[in-house]
C-alpha cells in the first residue's frame, strides 16, 4: 500500500504531519508514505508547480494524501506556473472527477456552528463536486477589445458525458446514504446549466429509488443556512461545488473539520482537507489539522478498503471533539499539535 504525501504551502505541511502521525499510529503492516513537492514550494525547488517526479509518485501511489496548495507571493506568476496549478493539474491528469465533500455535525458540537442548534442538529449532507470540468477548465483569458478595453473570460462548459459520470457518483451516493439527490445549477439562465439539468434528468431513469429534485444555486446558499438538514446528497459544477462546500463548512463548525475525497473511476484518489494554504495562521502552529485527519480516514475507506480503521480515526476525532479540544477555529485554544496529539491518544 503506497500512499504519496504532498504537503504543499502554508499549513499544510502542518496539518498534513499530524495525519501521517495518525496514519503511522495505526501501524497498519506494508504502509509505504512517499513524500512529493506540489505548489509554490515546488515551483520554487523545480520551477514547476506539479513536477514531473511528482506527478510520477502520484502515478505509483493507491491514493494520494493532500495538504494544501498556495501562496501569495506566487500571485504575479504567469497562471500555469502558479501554485493552485498543482491540484487543478492533478486533479485532470489522474482523472479525478468526483469530489466527495461531506459535512455533518459532530455530536454534541452543535454549539460550534454558527447555526440554531436544532438547525445545526439536522446537517448531514454530502456534496458531490464535478472536479474536471467547467469553467474551471475552459480556454480562458485577458484580450484587449478593438476599443482598446481589456476583457477578462473564461469559457463555461460541460459535455454531456461528463454530466453523466458525475450525475451518476451522485445517485450511487444517494443510493448509499439516504435516497434524495438534489441537483444544483443556474438552469434559469445559464445554458451549461440546462445541458446539466437535461442529463441529470436522464441518467435519474436509472436509480428509480432516488427522489431528485432540482435547485438554483443562489437559493441552494440560502437554504444551506436556513434549513441544511433538508439535503442528503447535493450534485452540482465544479464551481458552484466549490463555494457551497466552503459555506457547508460554517455550518458545522468550521472549514478546518471539511475533509475531502476526490475519487477516479475505480479506487484510486486524492484526500484533502477543503481548505487551503491559509496563509494568515501558517507558522504557527494554529491550524486545525482534523478535516486532513479526517481526509486520511476517506482515504483507507474508499482507496484501501480499510472500513474499520476509517471509523477508528473518526471515532478519535470525535471523541476529541467531545473531550473540549477544539483548535482555534472551533473558538477552543489547542494547537495543531495538541489536536494531532489529542487523536493520536483516542485511537
Ligand atoms: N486545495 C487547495 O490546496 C486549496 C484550497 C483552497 C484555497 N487554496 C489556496 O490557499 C490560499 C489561501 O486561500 P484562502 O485564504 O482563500 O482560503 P483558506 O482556506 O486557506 O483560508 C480561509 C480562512 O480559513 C482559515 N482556515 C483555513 N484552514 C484552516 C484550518 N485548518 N484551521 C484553522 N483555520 C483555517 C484561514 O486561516 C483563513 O482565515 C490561496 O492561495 C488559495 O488559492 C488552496
Ligand atoms: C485552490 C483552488 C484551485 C481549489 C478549487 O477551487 O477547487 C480550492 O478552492 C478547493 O476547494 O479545493
Ligand atoms: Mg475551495
Amino acid at each position: 500500500m503506497r500512499i504519496a504525501v504532498f504537503a504543499g504551502d502554508g499549513i499544510g505541511p502542518e496539518v498534513t504531519e499530524q495525519a501521517v502521525r495518525v496514519l503511522e499510529k495505526l501501524g497498519l503492516p506494508g504502509l509505504e508514505l512517499v513524500e512529493g513537492d506540489v505548489g509554490g514550494m515546488a515551483y520554487r525547488k523545480h520551477g514547476h508547480p506539479l513536477p514531473q517526479a511528482t506527478l510520477d509518485i502520484a502515478r505509483g501511489a493507491d491514493a494520494i494524501l493532500f495538504g494544501a496548495v498556495g501562496d501569495f507571493s506566487c500571485d504575479n506568476l504567469e497562471r500555469h506556473l502558479r501554485p493552485e496549478q498543482a491540484i487543478l493539474g492533478l486533479r485532470k491528469e489522474l482523472g479525478l472527477f468526483a469530489n466527495l465533500r461531506p459535512a455533518r455535525v459532530f455530536p454534541g458540537l452543535e454549539h460550534l456552528t454558527t447555526l440554531r442548534r436544532e438547525v445545526a442538529e439536522t446537517i448531514d449532507l454530502l456534496i458531490v463536486r464535478e472536479l474536471n470540468g467547467d469553467v474551471y477548465f475552459g480556454e480562458k483569458g485577458i484580450r484587449t477589445l478593438p476599443d482598446g478595453r481589456r476583457q477578462g473570460w473564461d469559457m463555461m462548459s460541460y459535455a454531456e458525458d461528463e454530466v453523466r459520470r458525475i450525475a451518476r457518483a451522485g445517485f450511487d451516493a444517494a443510493m448509499t446514504r439516504g435516497r434524495r439527490l438534489c441537483s444544483v445549477d443556474k438552469a434559469n439562465v445559464l445554458e451549461t446549466s440546462q445541458l446539466w439539468r437535461d442529463v441529470v434528468i436522464e441518467v435519474s431513469a436509472e436509480y428509480p429509488e432516488v427522489e431528485l429534485s432540482h435547485m438554483y444555486v443562489d437559493n441552494a446558499a440560502m437554504q444551506l443556512v436556513k434549513n441544511p438538514g433538508q439535503f442528503d446528497v447535493i450534485v452540482t459544477g465544479n464551481l458552484f461545488g466549490d463555494i457551497l462546500s466552503d459555506q457547508a463548512s460554517m455550518c458545522v463548525g468550521s472549514i478546518g473539520l471539511l475533509a475531502s475525497a476526490s475519487l477516479a473511476e475505480g479506487s484510486f484518489g486524492l484526500y484533502e482537507p477543503i481548505h487551503g494554504s491559509a496563509p494568515d495562521i501558517a507558522g504557527k502552529g494554529l491550524a486545525n489539522p482534523m478535516a486532513t485527519i479526517l481526509s486520511a480516514a476517506m482515504l483507507l475507506r474508499h482507496s484501501l478498503g480499510m472500513e474499520a480503521e476509517a471509523a477508528r480515526i473518526e471515532a478519535a476525532v470525535a471523541r476529541a471533539l467531545a473531550d473540549g479540544i477544539n483548535g482555534g477555529d472551533l473558538g477552543g485554544s489547542a494547537g495543531t499539535r495538541e489536536i494531532g496529539d489529542a487523536v493520536v491518544e483516542r485511537l
